[in-house]
């Protein structure tokens, strides 16, 4: 069954990836003009701010004018307008304010124009606390600002919470090639990049040209023998455990180097088999956000995989804004969870008797 065929979302679907895909027209502009500008505004993070809330801007817009109206508009986004109010930052509120209506115009859809309060008040539109009754957008306007600064990759990141449960995502990846980037398949349109994922529950997941090529479904791989498989994690070291993940990847007997890319282009890829498993194990402390695992969960387990924390739980994304775990996620297919839990489980219990011997 393709996705618009009996699909109770199908109006929402298309509202979400007109949305992300207008959000990340935004994002590249930008990501283009840092690169262009040279090394020296890369330690400069106000372009990444800009775009940060222009994408967050459009997507609130979009689905405010696309998506079937309902009684209420609710959005649980990453950024709000707080710094944008405080005295200094009148030069980046007017970026901001150009770059979304200058995108707006070329767009040509709708002929809307914000003013500075107009820009504030969207941004924060994305203030819900999300919660487990009624439904919820969820939006992080660019999920690896650090990938995106360094010319790498980003996505930008959608998902519908109805009556506390993911039922829709989108993940729109500018800079992902269409083909594979991981070591399993192969790789056939290499060269094109920018890729948009979606998903909505029992339809399965596709993936598209963000220029707008016909979907094509999408499944994770079937790698049975862990000693096949590959895994991603983070590019930055600081997000995930690294000592971790590679005693998982021994004691599985995983022989390919992991695969480190940013963002969730990491669901997008395991959802279309590029690898077989992902490992996320942030430092002692750090609290998960539903924003950066909304969209690429649902992306992955409608392509057949499954996504977990580090005890084999579900993900509960209806318990406001962030995730109530504090172990890891880890995701894969369905024949190598098995292994990859018990392995997960295995290389903590090692580590907590090296850190406490006695
Ligand atoms: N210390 C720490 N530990 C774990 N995770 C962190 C940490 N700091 C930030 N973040 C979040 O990581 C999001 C970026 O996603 P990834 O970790 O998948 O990409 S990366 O390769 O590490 O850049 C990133 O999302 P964005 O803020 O949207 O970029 C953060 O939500
Ligand atoms: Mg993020
Ligand atoms: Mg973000
Ligand atoms: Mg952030």
């Amino acid at each position: 069954m393709s996705q618009a065929a009996g699909n109770p979302y199908a109006a929402e679907l298309a509202a979400a990836k007109k949305a992300v895909t207008l959000a990340a027209r935004l994002c590249q502009a930008v990501q283009e003009d840092i690169l262009q500008s040279g090394v020296q505004s890369k330690a400069d993070q106000s372009p990444v701010t800009v775009a940060d809330y222009g994408s967050q801007i459009l997507v609130s817009l979009v689905l405010k004018m696309e998506a079937p109206a309902s009684s209420s508009f609710s959005m649980v986004a990453e950024e709000d307008s707080e710094e944008l109010r405080k005295e200094g930052a009148e030069e980046i509120l007017e970026n901001i304010t150009e770059l979304v209506n200058e995108t707006i115009v070329d767009d040509g859809t709708y002929s809307i124009y914000f003013s500075k309060e107009g820009i504030l008040s969207a941004i924060d539109d994305g203030k819900s606390e999300g919660g487990p009754s009624g439904r919820h957008w969820v939006l992080d306007p660019i999920d690896g600002t650090k990938g995106f600064l360094r010319g790498d990759q980003y996505a930008i990141a959608l998902a519908l919470l109805d009556e506390g449960k993911v039922v829709l995502g989108v993940l729109a990846c500018p800079n992902l090639s269409l083909g594979s980037i991981g070591n399993l398949n192969g790789g056939s349109s290499g060269d094109q990049v920018g890729a948009l994922f979606s998903a909505t529950i029992g339809c399965g997941a596709e993936v598209e040209s963000l220029q707008g090529s016909p979907a094509q479904k999408i499944s994770v791989c079937s790698i049975d023998n862990p000693v096949e498989a590959s895994f991603f994690e983070s590019y930055e070291g600081a997000h995930s455990l690294r000592d971790l993940t590679g005693s998982i990847a021994e004691i599985l007997g995983v022989q390919a180097p992991p695969v480190r890319i940013d963002s969730q282009a990491k669901y997008g890829a395991l959802a279309r088999g590029d690898g077989a498993i992902y490992l996320r194990f942030p430092h002692k402390g750090y609290r998960e956000k539903i924003w950066d695992h909304a969209a690429g969960s649902i992306v992955v387990t409608e392509a057949g995989g499954l996504v977990t924390d580090a005890s084999g739980n579900d993900l509960d994304f209806s318990k406001g804004r962030f995730l109530d775990l504090d172990t890891g996620i880890i995701a894969t297919n369905k024949q190598l969870m098995p292994s990859l839990l018990k392995a997960v489980q295995d290389a903590i219990k090692e580590q907590n008797q090296a850190a406490s011997p006695l």
